[in-house]
C-alpha cells in the first residue's frame, strides 16, 4: 500500500512570543485536519514528533495532540524521536499505521526551544551527538560540524566560498517564504566574511554556516492511495527509507555521510528514478557543510566536489536542481521535531502549486533529506503527486 499525504499546515517558526508547546501543536493538528477535509472522529492514529531533550519541562507529550479536540479523546497517539529527524521519524511512523489499517493518520511535530537559556540550548542539543569518544565540544552542535568542516578542509582543502553560498542561496531562497524566521537576503559578501555580526562560532563555520533556534509546528493527514484518490489532492509517497548508523563518529568516515548515501540510494532504486528526474530537494542544511557533504552522499556531485554546484549555482532555486527553495534549515528554521515534518509540508505544497513565493515551477517529483546527529538517522522521502 502507498501511503499519500492528503492535508497539511504549518505554523511560522521563529521566536514565538505567547505561544506554548501546546498552542503550537493544536493549532497545526486542527488546521492539518480541516485542510484535508475530515473531521477529528475521523483520525484512526495520531503520532507526534517531539525531540525535547530538555527544552520543556512536560515530556510526556502524545496527549498533548488531544487537546485539539475533544473528539480526538481515546484515539492511539504516540510520541516519536530519532534527534533532528524526529520529524521524520513521525512521518514514517504514520506510512507504518495507515499500512496497519488505520483510515487517516494525524501526524505532528513540534518544538520550542527559545524560551531555553542560551547555554543549555546548545546542551540539550548535544544530547544527540556522542560524547565520551568524541571527546569535548565546545559550541553545542555546532562544535561536532565544526569539527567535521574543518576535516573537510584538510581533505579537500578550503572551502569556505562555498559554504557561504550555500547560505547566501537559501538565505536568499528564504525572502518569499512566509513561515521562515529570518527573510534576510543577507547575501554572499556577509556570509562569506567575518564580521562582528558574522563571528567564527565553531572551526570555520561562522554564526551564517549555522541553522537558527525556533520554535514552530507543522502536522500532515496521511491516508491510502484509493481513499487519498477521492479527496482534494493526493501526494503519494513513490518512496520512504530509514538508514540508521552508528553514534560515535570515530566509527565512521564522517566525511562521507554514508547513512544519508544509503538512504538515497535505497529510496532512488524504490521510486524507479534518478536524481535528474527530482524537481527539486529539501535537504537538511543544519549547517552549510552538511548541505555541502549531502550534494556529494546524494549522487549530485563527487566526492571532494560538492563545492563547484554551489559556487556554480547548481542548486540555486532557477537552476538545474533547486536544493532548499524553502530557505532550508538555515534561513526557515529548525525547531528539531517540527523540522523533518515541515519538510514534506512544504515538498507537498510544491507538488500541488500552492507553494507561493517559494514555487518551482511546473514541480512534479520533490525528495526530501532529513537527518538527525552527524548522519546517524537518515532519511529520504520521494513525493509524487497523483491527484
Ligand atoms: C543534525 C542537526 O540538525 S544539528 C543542528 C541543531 N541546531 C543547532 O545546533 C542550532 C545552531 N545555531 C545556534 O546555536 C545559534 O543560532 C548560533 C550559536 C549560531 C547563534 O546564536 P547567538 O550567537 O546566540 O545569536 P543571537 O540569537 O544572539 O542573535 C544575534 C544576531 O544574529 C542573528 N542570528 C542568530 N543566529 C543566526 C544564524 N544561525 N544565522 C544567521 N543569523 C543568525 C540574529 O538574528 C541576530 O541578528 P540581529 O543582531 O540583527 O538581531
Amino acid at each position: 500500500m502507498i501511503a499519500c499525504i492528503v492535508g497539511w499546515a504549518h505554523s511560522r517558526f521563529g521566536k514565538l512570543e505567547g505561544e506554548t508547546l501546546e498552542s503550537l501543536i493544536t493549532k497545526v493538528a486542527a488546521e492539518a485536519l480541516e485542510h484535508a477535509g475530515i473531521g477529528p472522529e475521523d483520525v484512526g492514529e495520531i503520532v507526534l514528533g517531539h525531540f525535547n531533550a530538555g527544552f520543556s519541562a512536560q515530556d510526556f507529550t502524545a496527549s498533548l495532540v488531544l487537546q485539539t479536540d475533544d473528539r480526538l479523546r481515546f484515539k492511539p497517539a504516540t510520541r516519536v524521536e530519532n534527534a533532528c529527524a524526529t520529524g521524520s521519524a513521525a512521518v514514517r511512523q504514520g506510512i507504518r499505521a495507515v499500512d496497519s489499517g488505520a483510515r487517516f493518520v494525524l501526524v505532528v511535530g513540534a518544538e520550542q526551544m527559545t524560551t531555553t537559556p542560551g547555554p543549555e540550548i546548545g546542551a540539550n542539543l548535544l544530547k544527540a551527538s556522542y560524547l565520551p569518544e568524541d571527546g569535548d565540544t565546545p559550541a553545542g552542535f555546532a562544535g561536532v560540524f565544526g569539527k567535521i568542516a574543518h576535516a573537510y578542509f584538510q581533505r579537500h582543502g578550503d572551502q569556505s566560498d562555498a559554504l557561504a553560498a550555500i547560505a547566501a542561496k537559501n538565505h536568499k531562497n528564504g525572502v518569499e517564504n512566509p513561515y521562515a524566521q529570518m527573510r534576510k537576503d543577507l547575501g554572499y559578501d556577509f556570509c562569506r566574511q567575518e564580521s562582528e555580526k558574522n563571528p567564527y562560532v565553531a572551526g570555520p563555520l561562522k554564526r551564517t554556516d549555522c541553522s537558527l533556534v525556533s520554535d514552530g509546528a507543522a502536522a500532515i493527514v496521511l491516508t491510502d492511495t484509493t481513499t487519498a484518490l477521492s479527496m482534494r489532492r493526493a501526494i503519494a509517497f513513490r518512496a520512504n527509507e530509514h538508514v540508521q548508523d552508528f553514534l560515535p563518529m570515530s566509527k565512521r568516515d564522517i566525511l562521507l555521510f554514508e547513512g544519508c548515501e544509503q538512504a538515497w540510494a535505497q529510496a532512488l532504486k524504490k521510486a524507479g528514478v534518478t536524481l535528474h528526474d527530482l524537481s527539486f530537494v529539501e535537504t537538511h542544511d543544519c549547517f552549510t557543510i552538511a548541505e555541502l557533504i549531502e550534494y556529494e552522499a546524494m549522487g549530485l556531485a563527487k566526492r571532494g566536489e560538492g563545492a563547484k554546484l554551489a559556487l556554480e549555482g547548481y542548486t540555486a532555486k532557477d537552476s538545474k536542481l533547486p536544493v532548499n527553495p524553502s530557505g532550508g534549515l538555515k534561513s526557515k528554521g529548525h525547531p528539531i521535531g517540527a523540522t523533518g515534518v515541515s519538510m514534506h509540508v512544504l515538498t507537498s505544497m510544491q507538488l500541488a502549486g500552492e507553494a507561493g513565493g517559494i514555487q518551482v515551477p511546473n514541480a512534479k517529483l520533490g525528495g526530501i533529506f532529513n537527518m538527525g546527529g552527524a548522519a546517524v538517522a537518515n532519511y529520504v522521502s520521494i513525493l509524487d503527486r497523483i491527484r
